[in-house]
């Protein structure tokens, strides 16, 4: 198994107006190359300061991150992150978004043609060849949410590192892209690691599942492993035992184990 992330020991402790705050305490865990990873756990909980350490977007109190055996010491075009609210520039269309990202990595290595193409070819993946000059406030949150998933794939990263990417959807949109997803992962071997509440999501497009316990000094409690086989289907999952064994057991663990204490 290659292991592309290795998260070794991380605390993060923040400073806050009533003193140091120990958000995470002595987390580890590896991801192999390819693996979708979901981190599940109650509100307050840990999972963005954990996503945001991987990110690189900030640095840990102890402990180390490595990504392909070199530390992390900052953010890189090898693991994109996709956020809940999609924070694409308003004043540019879907199309330059897009291409804002494809320039930053691509820049030098691939022609203005290529780049071109490259930008209406993953903005089609996510279904919005029909809506490529429209600009964020002219497309649905939904929309949105795609173009910021198209902007992600654009940079080619080996991980993708998504933050309730489909929290905000309405469920028909947040099952047709977490179908594309699965595809587009499948058909890349991109390595996933996607925070989620929801548990059925959880259980349909993960390799494991991390779940995490309550804070403050949150760790990782339980890893599950979603032995279903892929390609994954979710109609035909909800005839499934194994499916709702799995499903069952992340509940208990929230509800049970780990019930939310605000
Ligand atoms: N910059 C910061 N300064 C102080 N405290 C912080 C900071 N960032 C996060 N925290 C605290 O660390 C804890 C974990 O926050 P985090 O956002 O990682 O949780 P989460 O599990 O992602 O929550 P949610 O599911 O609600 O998004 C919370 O108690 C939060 O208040």
């Amino acid at each position: 198994m290659n292991k592309i992330i290795q998260v070794q020991n991380v605390s993060q402790q923040f400073m806050t107006a009533s003193g140091p705050f120990l958000a995470l305490d002595r987390v580890s865990f590896d991801i192999a190359e390819g693996e979708t990873i979901s981190l599940i756990g109650h509100s307050g909980c840990g999972k963005s300061t954990l996503l945001n350490l991987i990110a690189g977007l900030t640095l840990p109190s102890s402990g180390g991150l490595l990504c392909d055996n070199k530390e992390i010491a900052g953010p890189g075009p090898e693991r994109a992150v996709v956020f809940q609210n999609h924070s694409l520039l308003p004043w540019l269309t879907a199309r330059e978004n897009v291409a804002l990202a494809v320039e930053t990595v691509f820049k030098g290595s691939k022609t203005k043609a290529e780049m071109r193409e490259w930008t209406e070819h993953n903005l089609e993946r996510v279904q919005m060849g029909h809506a490529m000059d429209k600009r964020p406030d002219e497309i649905s949150g939904g929309m949105k949410q795609r173009v910021g998933i198209a902007r992600a794939l654009a940079m080619s990263p080996r991980v993708l590192l998504m933050d309730e990417p489909f929290g905000a959807l309405d469920a028909l949109t947040r099952a047709h892209l977490q179908d594309a997803v699965m595809q587009i992962q499948a058909r890349l071997n991109t390595t996933l690691v996607l925070i989620t509440h929801d548990v059925d999501e959880a259980v349909l497009l993960s390799d494991r599942v991390l779940m995490m316990t309550n804070g403050p000094a949150a760790t990782v409690g339980e890893i599950l492993e979603i032995d279903l086989p892929r390609p994954r289907n979710r109609v035909a999952l909800a005839d499934n035992p194994r499916y709702h064994q799995l499903r069952q057991q992340i509940l208990q663990f929230l509800y049970e184990k780990q019930p939310a204490t605000a």
